[in-house]
């Protein structure tokens, strides 16, 4: 094993290329701890699974397209149960926490934790912490059993309770080691991440045998590394209600304009899917691709051209979009939220407001505009099917990888497969939109809207961009 130098990274290096970025493990700082034999192996349920446990060298490959004299590249470890455990069922005292906004599928996990901890590892001994990292000083704990958590999965939101800000990390840590608390569940989305980081590290600086385990959770799918995140699905098929909705709207009166604001502060993924499935969109404007409104080329011809051939349109708006045009045009607030996201202003409001100025000033075109903001119903709604499933799948992998003395480390499918990512990896930067690959130009084209790109904008952004995640559409 080469230590990279950087105490966040544990790097390993095989033949062509091949780099493992590796998680560490419980006995990377306290050395001999004892191995116990994985209960899974009597479980009546998982008994008949061929090859139930995952091989000790297996890996998965971050780089999925190959050239045949390429490097291998990079390789995380493969989530997923091992012969021997660190921790004996009695031991393990665990705890789950939910920081961040909220997001379809967070009551899932937390379920899927409890109950995945009790039926496959006979562990019962698992707290809530309420309210987000600042519960682990100044609130009570909740006693989370199967039953408590039985039918948790239906409903929205965290039955645990959130926050922003609060982040103590010697209070939290302090709070863990009072309690005795082995195993730390964290579910967040990047800045929670990033305290999960600063606790593991404190933790292992105290010399404590404790799991730190993140789940990473983002409606907006601004996670790097991983293929999507939790939520985002349902978010993006409850956002088709509010478009029909504006649709409907649009398509009743004459020139009329729906216009729908989705979530994403810094990544247009909803927005994006939410107009690829519908169909119904004429315009998708998102925060990696910059727009304008007057002009040669701007929105505001645009919509004038759709209107005339079309009588309606519907523009879907993510928040984080023309950001720069309204801060020109609005006095800059720069205010914060607890956690220090910046506050944005309504884009939605400022655009329907525009764009019925530019058609009364020119006076020509009697538009009918409706203003549909669902970005808090998108949110707070129970996770669909497909998401519940792969919250399930989380949850286990992250209760394998714990159990099995990996810290330290966040989980999450990389190629359909899961596996453990260093902290640091989901951390670095945020997951957006490559506006020239392919799936944003199969939304150019089937809108087709303006780039409002001029070839200069796009060499540039050619440049800087690498493709991202398996929703940027990489075929
Ligand atoms: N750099 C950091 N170091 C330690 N803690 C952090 C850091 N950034 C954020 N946190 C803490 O993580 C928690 C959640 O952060 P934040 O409010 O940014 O949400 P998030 O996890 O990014 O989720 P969302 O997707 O909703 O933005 C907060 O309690 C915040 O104090
Ligand atoms: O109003 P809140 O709860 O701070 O959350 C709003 C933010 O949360 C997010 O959904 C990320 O979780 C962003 O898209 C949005 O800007
Ligand atoms: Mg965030």
């Amino acid at each position: 094993m080469v230590d990279s130098g950087d105490s966040q990274m544990k790097l390993a290096n095989g033949d062509s290329g091949y780099v493992l970025e590796d998680v560490p493990h419980l006995t990377d700082y306290i050395p001999d701890l004892p191995t116990y034999t994985n209960p899974l192996q009597d479980n009546p349920s998982y008994s008949a699974v061929k090859q139930y446990f995952v091989n000790m060298d297996d890996t998965v490959s971050q780089k999925i397209v190959v050239h045949k004299n390429g490097p291998r590249g990079t390789h995380f470890r493969r989530a997923g149960p091992r012969q021997k455990v660190y921790f004996k069922s009695d031991e393990v005292y665990a705890c789950i926490v939910t920081c961040g906004g909220l997001c379809p599928g967070l009551n899932t996990v937390i379920r899927e934790i409890v109950c995945g901890l009790y039926h496959m590892y006979g562990v019962s001994k698992v707290l809530g912490i309420d309210g987000g990292y600042r519960g682990f000083y100044s609130k009570n704990t909740i006693s989370m059993t199967p039953k408590f958590v039985n039918d948790i999965h239906k409903r929205g939101g965290t039955i645990l309770g959130t926050s922003r800000g609060g982040h103590d990390t010697s209070k939290i840590v302090d709070s863990i080691q009072d309690r005795g608390i082995n195993q730390v569940y964290i579910i967040g989305g990047d800045g929670t991440q990033k305290g999960a980081a600063v606790i593991y590290e404190e933790i292992q600086r105290r010399g404590l045998k404790v799991a730190v385990a993140g789940i990473p959770k983002t409606i907006d799918n601004d996670i790097p590394v991983i293929d999507k995140s939790f939520g985002f699905d349902t978010a993006v098929e409850e956002a088709q209600r509010a478009i029909n909705a504006a649709h409907v709207e649009a398509e009743s009166t004459e020139n009329g304009i729906g216009v729908v604001k989705l979530m994403g502060r810094y990544s247009g993924f909803i927005a994006m899917y939410a107009t690829l499935a519908s169909r119904d969109v004429d315009c998708c404007l998102i925060p990696e691709s910059p727009f304008y409104l007057e002009g040669k080329g701007g929105l505001f011809e645009f919509i004038k051209k759709r209107l005339k051939e079309n009588g309606h349109m519907v523009i879907v708006i993510a928040e984080g979009a023309g950001q720069d045009l309204l801060s020109k045009s609005l006095q800059s607030m720069d205010q914060q939220d607890a956690s220090g996201n910046k506050l944005l202003q309504d884009v939605g409001l400022w655009i329907s407001h525009r764009i019925k100025d530019h058609f009364a000033k020119e006076n020509k075109m009697n538009i009918t505009l409706k203003y549909i903001d669902p970005t808090y119903m998108i949110r707070a709604i129970p996770a669909n099917a497909s998401d519940n499933v792969y919250c399930t799948l989380l949850a286990h992998s992250a209760i394998h990888g714990a159990m099995a003395g990996y810290t330290g480390f966040t989980v999450g499918p990389v190629n359909g497969r899961h596996a453990y990512i260093p902290f640091n990896r989901v951390t670095e930067k945020q997951n957006k939109v490559v506006i020239t690959d392919r799936m944003w130009a199969r939304l150019l084209s089937s809108t087709d809207q303006p780039s409002f790109m001029s070839p200069k904008v796009v060499n540039k952004a050619k440049k800087r961009e690498e493709p991202a995640t398996l929703l940027n559409g990489n075929i």
